[in-house]
C-alpha cells in the first residue's frame, strides 16, 4: 500500500473537554462538504487528533513526478487550506506499517520537498498512537532518518530543521509526511450557531463575516440593494462576495432585499441629515426579523468605530437599539489597513473594489448627523407608519439565491512545496 493522503490537524486547546465530539463532527461535516466536487474520490478517516483524507492510489503519476506530483492530493490541499478549524495541512503518504515502508516513503517525499539541493538540515519526529509495533518511537526515528542521512547526504539538525519529516504510527497504517502547511485554524463554521450578515458591497462586511465564521458561526447573508431606484450592479456584487465566502462553510444562503422606496419614504418624510442612520434602523429591523424567520441567533456588521460619519458611537447605539437581536461587529476597533489586509488575503478586496450603485449613496444628505438618539429617529420612523408593517413590505420582496462556494476562483494548485 501506498497511498496519497493529507493529514488535517486541529489545535488541541479547543478539543478539552465535552465539547471535542460536537467540534469533530462538525470539522468532519464541513471536510466532506468542501471536498464535494473536487475532482475524485476522496475518503476521510478519523484517527486520535487528526482527520486522514486518503485519495486513490496512483502508480502512473509517482513515476512521472514523484509522490507529491498527483494533482488531486494538490487540489485537496488548496481547499483543505480554506477549512476554518483545520490548523495544520500536511500531505504525504499512507503506508504499510513497517519500520521499512516508512523509510522508504520518507525517502521520497525528502527527495519531492527539495529536489534539486541539499537542504540545511532535516529531523525525523517520529510518533506512535499505536504502540502495537516493534520499534519505540526513538527506534522508528533513528531508523528513518538514517535512511535520510545515507541514501541523500542530507545534515541532520533537530533544533531548527528546514525539513521536517514526521511518521506517525497508527491502528493500521503509517502516516509519513515531509511538508507543514499552516491551516486558518479558528473553530469550525457551524459549532457556535447561526448568524445573518449584513453584506454591502464594501470591504469591512465581508471581512467581518469572516472574522465571525473563523469563531464557529454559520454565516448567510442579506444584502440591501436601491432599487428599484438602482440597477442590478450592487446585487452582482453582493453574489460574487457570498460565493467567495461561502468557500469557507460549503455553501450559504444570500437575500436580496430591494429597499429603495422605504429610503424614498424616510425622505419624503422629512429625514434629511438623519437618512442613513434612519436607513440603517430599517436594515437591522428588517435583518432582525429575516434572521428569526430562518433560525439565525445575530446579526453581523462590518461597522468599525468612528470609520464614516454614520459610524460615530452615538449612531451605532441609535442603530443597535432597533435590532432585536445581538448585533456582532467583529471589525469595531480594526484599522482601515488592517481591513484592507485581510480583504486582500480572503480575496474579497478584488471584488469589493469593483464600481457599483450602492443604496447606501442614493438620496445621500448633503450632512450626516453624528451625534443622533433613538427618539430623533422614533419620531421620524413614526410618520412612515406602522414599522412592523414596513418590515412586512420589505420581507415580502426579498429575494433568495442560495450560493455555492466558489471555487473556480481558487488559485492554481500549485507545487506544493511552494505553498506555505
Ligand atoms: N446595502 C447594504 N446591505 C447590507 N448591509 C449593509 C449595506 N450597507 C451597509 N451595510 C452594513 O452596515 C455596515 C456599515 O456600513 P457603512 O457603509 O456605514 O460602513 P463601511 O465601513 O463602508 O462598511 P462596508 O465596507 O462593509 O460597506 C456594513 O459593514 C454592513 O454590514
Amino acid at each position: 500500500m501506498r497511498q496519497p493522503c493529507v493529514l488535517l490537524k486541529y489545535g488541541e486547546l479547543a478539543l478539552k473537554g465535552r465539547n471535542k465530539h460536537r467540534f469533530e463532527d462538525r470539522l468532519v461535516h464541513n471536510v466532506r462538504r468542501a471536498m464535494e466536487g473536487v475532482g475524485g474520490p476522496v475518503r476521510i478517516r478519523r484517527r486520535r487528533g487528526v482527520l486522514v483524507l486518503t485519495l486513490p492510489e496512483r502508480p502512473d503519476l509517482e513515476a512521472q513526478a514523484g509522490p507529491l506530483g498527483d494533482p488531486l492530493q494538490a487540489a485537496v490541499v488548496a481547499r483543505a487550506r480554506e477549512i476554518i478549524g483545520v490548523s495544520v495541512v500536511q500531505p504525504g503518504l499512507r503506508v504499510d506499517k513497517t519500520p521499512e515502508d516508512a523509510a522508504a516513503a520518507a525517502l521520497d517525499l525528502a527527495r519531492a520537498a527539495v529536489p534539486d539541493r541539499v537542504p540545511a538540515g532535516f529531523a525525523v519526529r517520529p510518533r506512535r498512537r499505536s504502540k502495537d509495533f516493534p520499534l519505540t518511537s526513538e527506534q522508528l526515528g533513528a531508523h528513518v532518518g538514517a535512511a535520510v542521512y545515507t541514501e541523500l547526504g542530507w545534515p541532520v539538525d533537530l533544533t531548527r530543521p528546514e525539513v521536517e519529516i514526521t511518521v506517525e504510527v497508527d491502528q493500521r497504517e503509517i502516516f509519513v509526511t515531509a511538508e507543514r502547511i499552516k491551516g486558518l485554524g479558528g473553530l469550525p463554521v457551524g459549532c457556535s450557531g447561526r448568524a445573518l450578515a449584513l453584506l454591502s458591497g464594501g470591504y469591512d462586511s465581508p471581512v467581518a463575516a469572516h472574522r465571525a465564521m473563523r469563531r464557529g458561526l454559520s454565516v448567510d447573508f442579506v444584502h440591501f440593494t436601491g432599487a428599484p431606484l438602482t440597477g442590478p450592479s450592487s446585487a452582482y456584487k453582493a453574489y460574487a462576495l457570498a460565493r467567495r465566502l461561502a468557500r469557507f462553510e460549503g455553501g450559504a444562503r444570500l437575500w436580496l432585499i430591494p429597499l429603495g422606496k422605504a429610503q424614498k419614504a424616510l425622505a419624503t418624510a422629512g429625514a434629511g441629515s438623519l437618512q442613513v442612520v434612519a436607513q440603517r434602523r430599517l436594515m437591522m429591523r428588517t435583518a432582525s426579523e429575516l434572521a428569526r424567520r430562518h433560525g439565525a441567533e445575530a446579526l453581523i456588521t462590518g461597522d468599525s468605530l468612528g470609520q464614516v460619519s454614520s459610524q460615530t458611537l452615538a449612531n451605532l447605539a441609535t442603530v443597535e437599539e432597533a435590532a432585536t437581536l445581538p448585533l456582532l461587529r467583529p471589525l469595531l476597533a480594526w484599522d482601515k489597513e488592517e481591513i484592507m489586509a485581510e480583504a486582500a488575503r480572503l480575496g474579497t478586496a478584488e471584488i469589493s473594489k469593483l464600481a457599483d450603485e450602492d443604496c447606501c449613496s442614493l438620496l445621500m444628505p448633503p450632512s450626516v448627523a453624528t451625534r443622533t438618539t433613538p427618539g430623533q429617529l422614533a419620531k421620524l420612523e413614526h410618520r412612515l407608519g406602522e414599522m412592523a408593517e414596513t418590515v412586512d413590505n420589505l420581507l415580502a420582496g426579498a429575494r433568495l439565491l442560495p450560493v455555492e462556494p466558489g471555487w473556480e476562483d481558487t488559485p492554481e494548485p500549485r507545487p506544493l512545496r511552494a505553498a506555505s
